[in-house]
């Protein structure tokens, strides 16, 4: 299977009758996921910080896509949870994704007090805050919420301290939040995408190191923003009714990390 033998498997109307935020949905993973979400019948809220990029998402998915764009930074409290109030009272809230994040690669040494916080606001604090403020319109859908992480969470990457400590925090409140509030009929669930070739990684990443991380994969290459997309979709959706509190790999396998072989050089 090649990347270009992705087949979406939902069915067209998977989410009719949804409202969903998508953070970061004018590029990437989160633009990828907007989209599937609105081409299986949900209403879309598309958080991030620039209008215009967020707007072509709107306008690759079409006319009569029901996409609303709002220009808004998730690590400002206060208006995120006036955003996430907003589209809660007028439409209902029956999915989140927190897909908004990233970070640059620095040794511990090298990232100084402004910059761990910098990290770890956007990809720890503002999920919290958003979350939280979305609990009570989740609760009224049983509704889920999807966080993306990253296929190293578990295992530790150089170069990713801080963002690594940051989604390691999401994991655990992922556990936690899936247990206080599996009563209340919401979902909770992380995300771990292996390497996805973005334009974003492109600028952060130089292209040989990210040529050796897909040369590594045991599936031989890169995840696709379309194959997160449906995954997310999958979790959002009654057919993932009875999945919370997990942290799932799309990863080709890349969190299994180099492989332990017993067989030596000539095994496989
Ligand atoms: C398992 C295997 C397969 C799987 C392998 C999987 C591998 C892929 C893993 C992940 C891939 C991705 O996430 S790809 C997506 C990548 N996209 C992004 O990361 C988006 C771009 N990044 C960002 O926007 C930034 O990193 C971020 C810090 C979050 C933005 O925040 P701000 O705008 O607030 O930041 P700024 O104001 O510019 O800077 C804040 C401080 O950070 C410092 N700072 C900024 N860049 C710095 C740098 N390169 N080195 C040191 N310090 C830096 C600044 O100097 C400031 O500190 P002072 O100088 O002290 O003031
Ligand atoms: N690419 C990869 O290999 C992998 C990526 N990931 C994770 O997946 C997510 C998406 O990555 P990817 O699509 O590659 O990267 P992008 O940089 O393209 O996506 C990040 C999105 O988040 C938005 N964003 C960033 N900061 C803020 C903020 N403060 N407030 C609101 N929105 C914000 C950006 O929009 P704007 O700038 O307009 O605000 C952008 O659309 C990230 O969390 C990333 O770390 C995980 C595993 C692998």
């Amino acid at each position: 299977m090649t990347a270009a033998d992705f087949r979406p498997v939902l069915a067209q109307d998977a989410l009719s009758g949804h409202s969903v935020i998508v953070t970061g949905a004018g590029s990437g993973i989160g633009r990828a996921i907007a989209l599937r979400l609105l081409a299986l019948g949900a209403r879309v809220t598309g958080v991030g910080r620039r209008a215009e990029t967020l707007e072509e998402t709107g306008r690759m998915a079409g006319a009569d896509a029901a996409y609303a764009a709002e220009v808004c930074d998730v690590r400002e409290a206060d208006a995120v949870e006036a955003l996430v109030a907003r589209v809660g009272e007028a439409h209902g809230l029956t999915g989140l994704v927190n897909n908004a994040g990233g970070q640059f690669f620095a040794r511990a040494e090298d990232i100084s007090p402004r910059g761990w916080q910098a990290v770890v606001n956007l990809n720890l604090n503002a999920v919290f805050a958003i979350t939280r403020a979305a609990r009570p319109y989740l609760e009224a859908s049983r509704g889920a919420v999807v966080n993306m992480s990253l296929s190293p969470v578990e295992r530790g990457a150089i170069g990713m301290s801080h963002s690594l400590a940051a989604r390691a925090g999401v994991l655990a409140m992922t556990r936690a939040l899936a247990l206080e509030w599996g009563g209340q009929g919401i979902r909770v669930n992380c995300l771990g995408p292996g390497t996805v070739l973005t334009p974003a990684l492109a600028d952060e990443a130089h292209a040989p190191h990210v040529a050796k991380l897909v040369a590594g994969v045991p599936l031989g290459r890169a995840t696709s923003p379309e194959e997160v997309a449906e995954l997310t979709a999958f979790l959002i959706s009654p057919a993932g009714a009875l999945m919370t509190g997990q942290l799932i790999q799309i990863d080709g396998g890349a969190h299994l990390g180099v492989p332990v072989n017993m067989l030596g050089e000539d095994g496989a």
